[in-house]
């Protein structure tokens, strides 16, 4: 390597924005869901009063990470970390309908704490609730970083911008991509594969909406992609495995394609 690629380097760090490293962002977040859910640790007997000073000690490592924000340098982080941490307790009861939609909706779970250790989906959406919260506060560059960090563990992929209603339920996940600017109802079934996007990608678009809009109970099966800010799939349709959808759909239908296997008996030589 060269002079001129050190140098590159150099002058690389007297640009970058200072925010705080993307594993104090998960961190944080992590520490936020091992107290909202202690099933996540192995035997948590924590008084009522070290509960609250965990809670605390969380907002302030909040406002540590919004200090450490260049972009936020002119935001009151104290009270916006505040009115975030008031509003943990409707964040908690959100996260709860998303549990209760798992465990009503999926017959292969078996109770709760199962869904709180090991379910991906609910992991996801958590982390998008509080990177949702975050976007509102209108907290830069954090949210994403929580986000992608969420992505990068389960594999489901939710832009903190989406807004999303209460009892989601995403069984599997993998390889699930929610886009910014969708807007999903309450009680939707997503399962692994599903992309809500924008039916072209172009940079003029930064501001208008792009991504599908699902309605109430909606269940979209696994490898369907639906695309395009005006398509909205009307309440309780049933959008079938691998389906490619442009156009919106009435409330109550069934979207699938005719089967194009074949399957031919081969004779036996
Ligand atoms: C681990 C896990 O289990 S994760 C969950 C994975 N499962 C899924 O994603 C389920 C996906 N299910 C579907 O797509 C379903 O077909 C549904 C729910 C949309 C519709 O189900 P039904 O109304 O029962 O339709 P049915 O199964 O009778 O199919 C009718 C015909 O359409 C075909 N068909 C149905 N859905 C599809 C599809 N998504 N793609 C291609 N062909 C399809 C069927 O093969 C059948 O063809 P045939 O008449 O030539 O035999």
């Amino acid at each position: 390597m060269n002079e001129e690629f050190y140098l590159h380097i150099y002058n690389k760090q007297l640009e970058i924005e200072a925010v705080p490293s993307n594993q104090e962002v998960a961190e944080w977040a992590m520490n936020l869901m091992n107290l909202l859910y202690p099933e996540r640790l192995t035997s948590p007997d924590y008084s009522i009063n070290e509960i609250k000073r965990l809670f605390l000690k969380q907002e302030k490592e909040l406002v540590r990470i919004l200090n450490g924000t260049k972009a936020c340098e002119n935001c009151n982080n104290e009270a916006v970390a505040r009115k975030i941490f008031e509003s943990i307790p409707e964040l908690y009861r959100r996260m709860n309908t998303d549990i209760s939609a798992i465990l009503e909706g999926d017959p292969a779970a078996k109770s709760e704490f199962e869904i709180i250790r090991s379910y991906p989906g609910f992991l996801a959406i958590s982390l998008y609730r509080i990177a949702h919260a975050l976007l509102q506060a209108e907290i830069p560059i954090v949210p994403r970083i929580l986000t992608e960090y969420a992505h990068s563990i389960t594999g489901i992929d939710i832009h903190p911008g989406a807004v999303i209603g209460e009892y989601l339920y995403i069984d599997h996940g993998t390889g699930l991509v929610i886009g910014e600017t969708t807007v999903i109802g309450n009680y939707v079934k997503l399962y692994q594969g599903v992309t809500l996007g924008a039916l072209s990608v172009e940079k003029y678009m930064v501001n208008i909406k792009r991504h599908p809009t699902i309605e109430d109970h909606v269940i979209i099966y696994s490898g369907a992609t639906i695309l395009g800010g005006d398509t909205v799939i009307g309440s309780n349709c049933i959008i079938g495995g691998n389906v490619w959808l442009t156009k919106s759909v009435p409330p109550h239908s069934t979207v699938y394609h005719q089967s194009a296997v074949k399957v031919i008996e081969t004779k036996q030589p």
